[in-house]
């Protein structure tokens, strides 16, 4: 009867592999050894040192949408998220407790994401040991280490991750799942499903602002996806030689993400700076991804965005993609192309997303596997 939460977790064979990445250091461990080390293989050259500059004078007036009044269909707040993401493509979603749990389930969301936050704290703070029993398969993404490694000498970035795949749950690979705290595994499970009632509904929104039907983002996903990866910047002694995260856009339709509400880390490129993302209280960062840039021909566009460190802090963010199945084949919606030229072609998404994994991240290079080349 009933299952123990010590049960053997068998590795499922049915769950799809996505991209190897090479094994590199533990950054939090080789923080913890030596604080004020920074190996060379994390130096940045000096272009992207020079962009490291405090911007924070630009502190970003990034969109604010509330959720509660999209879901209601309200047109000034449809076209504030048009405007948003043809400008921005990045916005914060307030999560005005009613409204939000209006959404997802009513009394708990606010508590949902803290419980996230502190179980992710509490995985991080555990003795590397315990940590590396989830570590992340040589061909695969699926749990703790790093993705995007692919060549000895790439410049490494300053994190670590526990990556993995929520939703459908028959792609889950239990046994890299935490463990400890105990719990974890229901706490994922609660907050990545708010997160999904989300999203589906800024699908919705996303549909009619493309002049769609509010089912039509979600149908053309087929049985999507939803993977989420947590990651961990341990503090930094130089801040300006090292990126957490280095530039990229995600390989997702969008992107959920919560952020601590006292550190500052991401930042997204608007008119070629970098501008910072304050966080706001209890507010998701939203973004919009590759797949929505290639069903809109390029009118949406997915933003370049980054992780930096600091010296005082160590910051933990949660971010969650969402993702259509991998045999949909994404291309521009005839009607968002119009008479304008085509930019992107048929591309099977599973290739895409994988093709994007096998390379290091790198602003937006890896969109051009589907681009049309004339
Ligand atoms: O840590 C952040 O704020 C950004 C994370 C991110 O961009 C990602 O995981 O794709
Ligand atoms: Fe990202």
């Amino acid at each position: 009867m009933g299952s123990n939460s010590d049960e053997i977790i068998t590795e499922n064979m049915d769950a799809p592999t996505y991209a190897p990445s090479l094994p590199v250091p533990n950054v939090q461990e080789m923080v913890r050894k030596e604080p004020l080390q920074v190996p060379g293989r994390y130096i940045r050259n000096q272009e992207e040192r020079l962009q490291m500059d405090d911007m924070s004078h630009l502190s970003s007036p990034i969109p604010v949408i509330d959720l509660s009044l999209l879901s209601t269909g309200d047109v000034e707040e449809l076209n504030k998220l048009d405007l948003a993401c043809k400008e921005w493509g990045f916005f914060q979603t307030t999560l005005n407790p009613l409204n939000f749990l209006l959404v997802v389930n009513h009394g708990v969301a606010k508590e949902v994401l803290q419980t996230m936050k502190d179980a992710a704290a509490e995985f991080f703070a555990l003795p590397l040991e315990e940590r590396k029993k989830y570590k992340v398969a040589s061909n695969d993404i699926q749990g703790y280490g790093q993705a995007y490694v692919v060549s000895e000498d790439q410049i490494l970035d300053w994190s670590d991750a526990l990556m993995l795949i929520v939703y459908p749950s028959h792609y889950r690979k239990l046994n890299f799942w935490p463990r400890t705290p105990r719990g974890f595994k229901e706490i994922i499970e609660s907050f990545s499903n708010g997160v999904k009632e989300v999203g589906e509904e800024l699908l919705r929104s996303f549909s009619r602002i493309m002049g769609m039907d509010k089912d039509a983002l979600l149908g053309l996903h087929k049985q999507g996806a939803q993977g989420m990866r947590v990651n961990y910047y341990p503090t930094c002694s130089r801040p300006d030689l090292v990126l957490g995260l280095s530039p990229h856009s995600d390989s997702s339709t969008i992107t959920i993400l919560m952020q601590e509400d006292d550190t500052e880390g991401l930042q997204i490129k608007h008119n070629e700076e970098w501008v910072p993302v304050k966080p706001v209280q209890d507010a998701l960062v939203v973004n919009v991804g590759d797949v929505i840039e290639i069903w809109s021909n390029g009118k949406y566009k997915s933003v370049e965005h980054r992780a930096v460190t600091n010296q005082k802090k160590a910051r933990i963010s949660h971010a969650s993609f969402i993702i259509p199945h991998d045999d949909v084949e994404i291309e521009p919606l005839d009607h968002l192309v119009g008479s304008q030229k085509l930019i992107y072609q048929k591309v099977r998404y599973g290739d895409y997303l994988r093709s994007s994994m096998k390379r290091k991240m790198d602003g937006k290079a890896h969109t051009e596997m589907a681009k049309i080349t004339t």
